[in-house]
């Protein structure tokens, strides 16, 4: 590799034990997206990435894994798996290494390039962050006195070497398990200058700090709201196709596509949260391709639409307006097929049905109409 070349290595090995939650914590959804799918967006356009994860986690994502150019198994410790993802960019000789823990990611791209940049003078670099409140020693669960804080900063990641000096000090590291890289950098007598690290680079430790970090993302979060409504009338048959469930019934309804009105509404829902028309306009019922269609194929379609814009469904409410069929003993199939095909998870996908007190072409059973509202969240 070119001698400017920076790689990364982002470690996400670890069980995450203090955040709870029963999933490692770099797999947890983070308003609406993975925390390891964050931490790589990060990274993204810099230079080729060494993802290190539990053994066991290999395979768990491969959407994931995709974006990164080397998958490493980690070791019992961070700085095991450091050392292993270290040893996997070795034969392509990096200039510049930046190892950064997968639990912070809300990294800003200001601080990504500070420490490049420091790495033009200096063989290590790393983001440290003032201490603004009075340190305490505490004993028993009292305070036995106040430390000094002059001199002290937080340490963050992305912690960044020239390759070759910090693979080497990690060869020749034999001390205690060394809790960053700087300590390891620092004991082989490198030079680690300070860049600004930013309160925002948080590293997801407890439980609470995922709502911390959902609020934090929260202040430029993009959420729309749109809303779908449909109607199909009813005609021969004996089935219903409601939000993509086979339900039997006396009739069949009408339309150019399989006349799920249920999950054309939602569909519409989507695009227009989006502010991308209707399925009429991406799916014209005067074009013959459509006739007869699986109407998944325009639901994917919206939901693919939401993702390559960088939208995350993050819930959605159907409601479909009959007096027959009954719609209840159907409904959690029909949120389980919706969230597959949406690929989000069925407990952000609501169906629920009313009837209209035999009041109007629903009432008569001249029909089925069909309202939805989706949200997209965009951070
Ligand atoms: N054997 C390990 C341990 C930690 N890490 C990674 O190092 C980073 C910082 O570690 P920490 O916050 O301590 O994560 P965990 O070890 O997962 O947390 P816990 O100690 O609560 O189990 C995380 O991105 C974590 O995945 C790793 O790659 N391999
Ligand atoms: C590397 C690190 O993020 C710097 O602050 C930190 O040391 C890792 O955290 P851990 O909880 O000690 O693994």
């Amino acid at each position: 590799m070119p001698a400017q070349t920076v790689a990364t290595v982002i470690v996400a090995a670890g069980r995450g034990l203090r955040a709870g939650g029963g999933v490692p914590k770099q797999w947890r959804d983070l308003a609406g997206r993975p925390v390891l799918a964050r931490t790589l967006d990060a990274f993204a356009g810099l230079g080729p990435v060494c993802l290190v994860l539990h053994p066991d986690d290999i395979g768990r994502a491969p959407e994931i894994e995709a974006r990164a150019e080397m998958i490493v198994p980690g070791g019992a410790d961070r700085a095991a798996s450091v050392r292993a993802g270290l040893e996997a960019l070795a034969a392509t000789s990096p200039g510049k290494v930046l190892i950064h823990d997968a639990a912070r990611p809300l990294v800003m791209a200001e601080t990504i390039e500070a420490v490049i940049a420091a790495l033009d003078h200096h063989p290590a670099a790393a983001p440290g962050l003032a201490i603004t409140d009075a340190l305490w020693r505490v004993a028993d669960g009292h305070v036995g006195g106040t430390v000094p804080r002059e001199g002290l900063v937080r340490a963050q990641t992305p912690q960044g070497f020239r390759f070759d000096s910090i693979l080497a000090a990690h060869r020749r590291y034999e001390g205690p398990s060394a809790a960053d890289d700087v300590a390891v950098a620092q004991a082989a007598g490198l030079d680690v200058a300070l860049v600004p690290g930013h309160e925002d680079n948080m590293k997801i430790t407890g439980p609470g700090d995922f709502a911390r970090a959902a609020r934090i993302l929260g202040t430029d979060m993009d959420v729309r709201t749109g809303n779908g409504f449909d109607v199909h009338a009813f005609g021969p048959g004996d089935h219903v196709w409601l939000c993509g469930v086979k339900v039997e019934h006396g009739q069949g309804l009408v339309g150019h596509s399989d006349a799920d009105v249920g999950m054309h509404a939602l569909t519409d829902a989507i695009y227009g949260a989006m502010a991308h028309g209707d399925i009429g306009q991406h799916f014209p019922p005067s074009d013959p391709e459509w006739k007869g269609a699986r109407s998944e194929v325009f639901l994917a379609h919206a939901a693919d639409l939401a993702r390559v814009e960088g939208f995350a469904v993050t819930h959605c409410d159907v409601t479909l307006i009959c007096e027959r069929p009954k719609i209840g003993p159907h409904a959690q199939a029909m949120r389980e097929e919706l969230a597959r095909i949406m690929q989000i998870e069925p407990a952000r996908v609501s169906v629920k049905a009313t009837t209209s007190e035999r009041l109007g072409f629903t009432g008569r059973e001249e029909g089925i109409a069909a309202i939805a509202t989706a949200t997209l969240v965009k951070s």
